[in-house]
């Protein structure tokens, strides 16, 4: 719906209370940035159009998508989120999450079913070329409560580095740190690649409290922000612990957010649909059969040294023993990628 002079038409009701003024509505309406063509954003934003959105005045490459979502998709997603069984929650001091599609580990992620309230976004950002010819395969979804937030950190190589991220229901305050040192960035990536399996910083982030923010975008309900590239390599993100934002200059895309510099913003609870891609995927079957082929290996040999008797039945048992510790050890591993 648009009004006269094609501007998307006000929301019914609005969610913004500001000291400034009690509600976005009630102040005179400044246009949110519109896409060049004038066309509804939300279901014609072709591939690579997204490039029409970047930032400026925001290291390479930052995009925001006002209205990426409809209000009814957005109502759909919530309600969505909110259906999903209780397990499906998993519960950190500061924040609440769901995991979909996997759960991202450096020797690959087994893939699971993504369903179709999910799948169909998913499919919308990938033909807009953000993830090049990959498709997205991985959903995180973070709740936010006013006074919630999620310390600096960065994604990892764990995924393509891309980062798209839809806002629901409120807004956030997204802070974008200094960059460090090359080198510093490069020892972090090996730690990442380490054959120990390190938290995933955006799950358990990492302590960071000597960054200094650089810029802040402010990611309104129902916009796509879509960080690659630098921003996704050398930067740090993270969203202050407060109950109200106060808008200030420094706030890249505030002309095409509901607020102005001088506002303070109340914080809602702020869902967060993070799409990403993680490049390495296992196959459930493939694995399953991997270890099919090695139990079978591991009985073939077990035969061949009960038949040798004696001392090697002594070593096998040690190396059975081995065996058994290991797995238990990969199972403690696993246990703490559960609980990120
Ligand atoms: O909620 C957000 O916007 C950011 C979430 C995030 O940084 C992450 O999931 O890694
Ligand atoms: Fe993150």
């Amino acid at each position: 719906m648009r009004g006269r002079d094609n501007t998307p038409a006000l929301p019914s009701a609005c969610r913004y209370t500001t000291t400034s003024n009690k509600c976005c509505v009630a102040r005179p309406y400044s246009p949110p940035f519109l896409p060049p063509s004038g066309q509804r954003v939300g279901v014609s934003v072709g591939a690579m159009q997204y490039l029409e959105y970047r930032v400026e005045g925001a290291p390479p490459s930052a995009y925001y998508i006002p209205d990426f979502i409809t209000e009814a998709e957005e109502k759909q997603l919530i309600h969505q989120v909110y259906a999903a069984p209780k397990p499906k929650w998993k519960n950190l001091s500061h924040r609440r999450l769901q995991n979909w599609g996997g759960l991202p580990h450096p020797r690959g992620m087994v893939a699971e079913h993504i369903p179709v309230w999910l799948q169909h976004h998913m499919d919308h950002i990938a033909d807009l070329g953000a993830f090049g010819d990959k498709r997205p395969n991985h959903v995180l979804v973070n709740e936010y409560l006013p006074g919630q937030g999620i310390m600096p950190h960065e994604d990892g190589p764990m995924f393509y580095p891309t980062i798209t991220t839809i806002t629901l229901s409120g807004h956030t305050l997204l802070d974008l740190y200094t960059p460090r040192p090359h080198d510093e960035a490069d020892e972090e990536v090996e730690r990442h690649t380490d054959s120990q399996p390190t938290p995933s910083p955006l799950q358990s982030p990492q302590d960071t409290t000597d960054e200094e923010v650089e810029n802040r975008h402010t990611d309104a309900p129902r916009s796509l922000l879509i960080l690659r590239d630098d921003v996704y390599t050398s930067y740090l993100h993270g969203i202050a612990e407060v109950e109200e934002d106060v808008v200030s200059r420094d706030v890249l895309n505030l002309s095409r957010v509901p607020s102005s510099a001088g506002d303070t913003v109340r914080r809602d609870t702020r869902i967060s649909l993070t799409i990403r891609h993680v490049p390495k995927e296992e196959e459930e079957e493939e694995e399953e059969e991997e270890e099919e082929e090695e139990e079978e290996e591991e009985e073939e040999e077990e035969e061949e040294k009960v038949v040798k008797g004696g001392k090697r039945r002594l070593d096998y048992m040690e190396e059975e023993e081995e065996e058994e510790k290991e797995e238990e050890e990969e199972e403690e591993e696993e246990e703490e990628w559960n609980n990120f």
